[in-house]
């Protein structure tokens, strides 16, 4: 491709900025907090009570009054005798009265009167009467109300990004619903009619769907809901109902294929009248040929990416994961790189960006690249843990080469 060419496609900067201005954050709702494991907290969570809820025993052991155990040591026990047992779950009603003493199990109820607890390990176990060879602190195993939160108090601030430990505590608390921007429903359409469902004896010409399942997994291993289509022919009718019919229930719509030049490029030939949806070839490779806009009366975000299999997935890393992370609120924006030690050496066209695969080791700091240039390449992808950036105006990566490296798992986002 001439310079001149390449001057007159939009940067990948541009593009993501684009992509970046157009897309929303989701609007709140409440969702069951078994359902919120990767969202975003959209309000600030007050507990409505305090944890611990009420005092209680941090080991296994005899519930005291420490005027009880005055001068106790190995060689003097103190004896007290036991009144019962208090296990999690139950309640001593009733004050502890001088000379006596509970059992007590771990997480129980502290009782009325009981200063500190014993571990078992300081008594000889007894369980009519107990003899305690050492004095515990006032307090001492006692876990006391509101010690870890106190109702009234933000547990959880707007913006948080809920895991198993904040999903953890908002149960903790009682909380049976969450207030969270929600998963956002990401529509895949996979078109082309050389496609096959997997699993479908190849004939002449035709080849699997791969990219439908592949973005799939890549929207939902996000935390976003991705939601298969399937197939659709190169037939422009058949491309708009199926679009159309995916609208009521999608966040986004995410098509491949039939972006280019070809007679048969039907997605840009039907959404060129359907709405804002423009067609662009950005410098960057793969993934040259972009759609982007909106359809539907909702203005639903659609990315039309192009079909080879490597082009759609780098077009995914590069525009779909922040356009997803702007919707669900995290902090989104350009890919974060790492610099690394290139072991290898390949070209790159003048110009574009381009985003070589690599196997990437965080060990090393180095990386090593995999397959070719070719955007058909799904074997190496698949090897691939990595892009390797390569800046515009860089047209040769030699081995040896400090390069910045997109890590695609286990990496910044
Ligand atoms: N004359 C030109 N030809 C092409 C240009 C160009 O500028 N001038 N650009 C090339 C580039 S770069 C790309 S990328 C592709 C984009 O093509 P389309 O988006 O129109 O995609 P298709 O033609 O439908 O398919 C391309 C390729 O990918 C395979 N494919 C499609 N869908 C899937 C799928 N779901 N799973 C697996 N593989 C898929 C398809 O069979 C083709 O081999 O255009 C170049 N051509
Ligand atoms: O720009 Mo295309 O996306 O390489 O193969």
């Amino acid at each position: 491709m001439s310079d001149s060419e390449n001057a007159r496609m939009r940067s990948v900067d541009d593009h993501l900025k684009t992509v970046l201005d157009t897309v929303q954050l989701l609007a709140p709702m409440e969702l069951p907090i078994t359902d919120v494991n990767g969202l975003v907290l959209a309000e600030d969570v007050v507990s409505a009570i305090s944890l611990p809820p009420f005092d209680n025993s941090s080991v296994d052991g005899y519930a005291v009054r420490l005027a009880d155990l005055e001068g106790a040591a190995e060689d003097s026990p103190a004896e007290l005798r036991v009144l019962g047992d208090v296990a999690a779950g139950s309640v001593h009603e009733g004050i502890l009265e001088p000379g006596t003493c509970l059992r007590i199990m771990t997480g129980a109820m502290v009782p009325h009167g009981a200063e500190a607890v014993v571990p078992v390990e300081w008594t000889d176990g007894g369980t009519e009467s107990v003899r305690i060879t050492r004095v515990p602190e006032r307090d001492e195993h006692i876990r006391v109300l509101g010690s870890d939160v106190a109702a009234g108090d933000v547990v959880l601030k707007a913006g948080t990004r809920l895991g198993p430990r904040q999903i953890g505590l908002l149960a903790a608390i009682g909380q049976v619903h969450a207030p969270v921007h929600p998963h956002p429903r990401v529509v895949v359409l996979s078109t082309g009619s050389e496609l096959v469902e997997p699993g479908t004896p190849l004939g002449p010409g035709q080849i699997n769907d791969g990219n439908g399942p592949a973005l799939t997994a890549a929207v939902n291993a996000m935390g976003a809901t991705g939601i298969r289509v399937g197939i659709i022919g190169d037939d422009p009718q058949g491309v708009l109902d199926a679009i159309e019919d995916q609208l009521i229930r999608a966040d986004m719509v995410v098509t491949t294929g039939g972006v280019s030049v070809g007679a048969y490029d039907v997605v840009k030939e039907v959404l060129s009248t359907l709405g804002t949806v423009e067609f662009t070839k950005v410098a960057m490779q793969p993934g040259m040929p972009q759609g982007f806009g909106t359809v539907g009366e909702d203005r639903i975000p659609i990315f039309t990416l192009p079909g080879n299999p490597v082009s759609a997935y780098v077009s995914f890393e590069i525009y779909i994961r922040p356009a997803i992370e702007k919707m669900m609120g995290i902090e989104t924006g350009p890919r974060e790189t790492v610099t690394a030690t290139c072991f290898g050496a390949f070209t790159s066209p003048s110009g574009k960006r381009q985003f070589a695969r690599g196997i990437y080791d965080p060990h090393g700091l180095s990386v090593r690249p995999v397959g070719g240039h070719g955007s058909h390449l799904v074997g190496d992808l698949a090897l691939a843990n990595a892009l390797i950036v390569v800046p515009e105006y860089v047209t040769e990566v030699v081995d040896g080469d400090d390069v910045e490296v997109i890590v695609m798992e286990g990496g910044p986002r």
